[in-house]
């Protein structure tokens, strides 16, 4: 059996630990599609997930990122109460140079063969026209183009739910959630981190950005009256927040050494590299974390209201949840004396037990 090089467990014991319920792997040599598909939890409904594309160093590293966006997932659809549960899938490859129609429509096709246990969107190097060469093979995908009937890119959505949840760690630490003053590092600026940047200048926010992409950054940086920085230099700046919204694991052992910012709050998934030991050191420096895929959740509200058939109205109050659903969290983690991280993971982790109970009982 391989092994997951991060981890000295096989796949099978790897899985088992984590509480995933499947895993996929998909190869296609005629279009060069290596994909793997995580289902973790489908006790809420289908796994609803992002399909990323991106350059991994190796297959198991592309497993260890996907095992892990799954598991997000299942939390995200708990705490933003909806109803299904959580996957996702990652594709091997440079989505600039290697992405075809025929790759995406091959891995469509992998997404039919599940019948619906999987649902895809976007997620980072896909995009809404990726969508549509997935629904050219199967119904089972979220975020295709509003002409076609969906809602759309689900980015605006995801910033919208960073910023709120941004506003209600601002209230917790400064005592009123205004923005209009304070200093905020957004990494990325992608997607998501665009529309972040947009909002957060409109309420006169001194935004700093920085990106490995220096075009991306630059281009942002100068439509927005936002200042470019160098990616080495954030984690010693002395900015009030700190939003991760390019890719996860930059809360680290190192990063925190010589970490300033008072509130993270970014859209990132998985941004503790190690969500027991770094929540916890978080707690004690006194740094004030958004939980990630509760403040990132507006992309898969988006998603859902596209399934449901529900407008954007109905998408528009429940990302809105998020401000009050951030303070539930800021609340339960100082009445607990818990890492926020922990109360997000227990108030998700409730829903699906409390659910499991309804569901076994017809
Ligand atoms: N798109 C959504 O609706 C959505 C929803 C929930 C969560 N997220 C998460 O938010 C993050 C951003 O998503 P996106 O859709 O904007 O992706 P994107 O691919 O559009 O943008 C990501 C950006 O991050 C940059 N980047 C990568 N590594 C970097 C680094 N080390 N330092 C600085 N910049 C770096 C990339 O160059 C790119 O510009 C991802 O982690 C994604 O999983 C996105």
């Amino acid at each position: 059996m391989p092994e997951i090089n991060s981890s000295s467990h096989s796949i099978l014991e790897q899985l088992s630990l984590s509480g995933h319920k499947k895993v996929v792997f998909c190869n296609d040599p005629d279009t060069g599609l290596k994909a793997i598909i995580a289902i973790h939890d489908t006790t809420l409904g289908p796994a609803l997930g992002g399909v990323r594309m991106w350059n991994y160093n190796s297959e198991a590293e592309a497993l260890e990122d996907v095992l892990r966006l799954s598991k997000g997932m299942t939390y995200k659809a708990a705490i933003a109460g909806l109803n299904v549960g959580g996957g996702t899938a990652v594709i091997i490859g440079d989505s600039r140079r290697q992405k075809t129609e025929a790759l995406m429509r091959s891995f469509g096709k992998f997404v039919k063969n599940l019948n619906g246990e999987f649902i895809a969107g976007e997620d980072v190097g896909t995009t809404v026209r990726d969508m549509e060469y997935i629904r050219m093979e199967t119904q089972h995908v979220t975020g295709v183009p509003e002409s076609l009937g969906g809602a759309g890119n689900p980015a605006p959505y995801t910033a919208k739910g960073v910023y709120l949840g941004i506003k209600a760690c601002v209230k917790e630490v400064f005592g009123t959630d205004e923005l209009a003053g304070r200093s905020v590092v957004v990494q990325g600026t992608g997607n998501v981190g665009e529309h972040l940047v947009e909002l957060l200048r409109n309420d006169n926010v001194e935004v700093y950005v920085t990106d490995i992409n220096e075009d991306s950054m630059r281009m942002i940086a100068r439509k927005y009256k936002a200042k470019a920085i160098d990616a080495d230099k954030i984690f010693n700046m002395g900015a009030d927040i700190y939003a991760p919204c390019a890719l996860g694991a930059t809360i680290n052992d190192k990063t925190l050494k010589t970490m300033k910012f008072a509130i993270i709050a970014g859209s990132a998934n998985n941004q503790l590299a190690d969500e027991k030991i770094h929540g916890q050191i978080l707690q004690e420096k006194g740094i004030l974390y958004a939980p990630d895929y509760l403040i990132n959740a507006g992309g898969i509200i988006s998603c859902y209201s596209e399934l449901t058939g529900f407008g954007k109205k109905r998408t528009i109050q429940l990302t809105e949840n998020i401000y009050e659903a951030t303070r539930e969290v800021i609340k339960l983690s100082k009445s607990e004396n818990i890492p926020t991280n922990l109360a997000a993971s227990r108030i998700a982790e409730k829903r699906i037990e409390d659910i499991k109970k309804i569901k076994s009982s017809y």
